[in-house]
């Protein structure tokens, strides 16, 4: 059923009329919707087509301005007609800012989490998220582990694969994946960070000789990368014939000669934040974030 809009000009394709599928930022192909900024700034979404009642929303976080964009997303579903929406959450905005560290900050990871629950989402399928408390906070919650995404490309791999936990906190997230991937070791590492300026004082690597062994360095994001330049550097002084990076989640931020000066050979991730564009395909594997999200 036309929701008798008239501003739409495209050519509709009668398989996305149907379709209860909305993905944001909008897919090229993307005809049910269309979302423009007024003059002063405001966002504003427009539905094309009547949604069915059950409806799933692909929500790629680009910042806070898309927050908003899936807040008036939902309203107009819910508007027109949807009566259950499910919401995939590559990326969980804020899930690093899951604690206060310094005197005067917000609690970021709650903000987010309360705007999403005051949406009423029948489901929130969160992909890789840092740490357990978003899982606390989110209602209806269901986490995906990174576990299909690292065996896709172990098996892509030969050597002999070592998963590597970059600190204390990926070391129950690691050791789970060790488990899935029967039993792969793990090496343990840490870092000590200056909690005011972020700034990493020392890595660790708790294991003394890597001869001949192809390094998987696995975590939920990088940012700056200075976590895995530094660990890289210890891993190959310790023997490592190959290091490879594997995140959830990259912030497209980091220097790819300083990542690759610091010897990590290859980076695998997904595109939960988006492709990446400032660094080779040659060096960087960005895999779609929705095969491994079990939709
Ligand atoms: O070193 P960069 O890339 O800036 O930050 C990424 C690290 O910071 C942590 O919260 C992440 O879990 C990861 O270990």
């Amino acid at each position: 059923m036309s929701l008798g809009i008239q501003t739409y000009q495209g050519a509709v394709n009668p398989s996305h009329q149907q379709a209860n599928f909305y993905r944001l930022p909008a897919a090229s192909d993307e005809n049910h919707y269309r979302l423009f900024q007024f003059g002063a700034g405001e966002n504003h979404v427009q539905l094309l087509v009547s949604p069915a009642k059950r409806v799933t929303i692909y929500f790629g976080y680009r910042g806070d301005h898309s927050m908003i964009q899936l807040l008036l997303l939902t309203d107009a579903l819910r508007r027109s007609g949807a009566e259950q929406i499910d919401l995939l959450l590559p990326y969980m905005p804020g899930a690093r800012q899951d604690r206060v560290c310094n005197v005067g900050e917000a609690l970021s990871v709650k903000v987010y989490a309360s705007l999403i629950n005051q949406q009423q989402y029948a489901s929130v399928s969160v992909f890789d998220p840092h740490s357990d408390v978003t899982a606390a906070l989110l209602d209806r919650v269901q986490v995906i582990d990174n576990h299909s995404f690292v065996a896709a490309i172990a098996a892509q791999l030969t050597g002999e694969l070592v998963l590597v936990s970059p600190d204390a906190g990926a070391n129950k997230k690691v050791f789970g994946l060790a488990k899935a991937l029967k039993g792969m070791p793990v090496i343990r590492a840490d870092k000590h960070r200056d909690v005011v300026n972020g700034h990493i004082i020392a890595t660790e690597v708790f294991c003394d000789d890597l001869s001949g062994k192809t390094c998987l360095i696995v975590d939920d994001i990088c940012a700056g990368g200075r976590t895995f330049i530094e660990l890289a550097i210890k891993l190959k002084q310790k023997g490592a014939q190959s290091v490879i990076l594997i995140v959830s989640h990259y912030e497209d931020k980091a220097n790819e000669l300083a990542l690759r000066d610091a010897g990590i050979d290859r980076l695998f991730c997904t595109d939960s934040l988006g492709t990446p564009t400032h660094i080779s395909s040659e060096f960087c594997d960005c895999h779609a974030v929705l095969s491994y999200m079990n939709y």
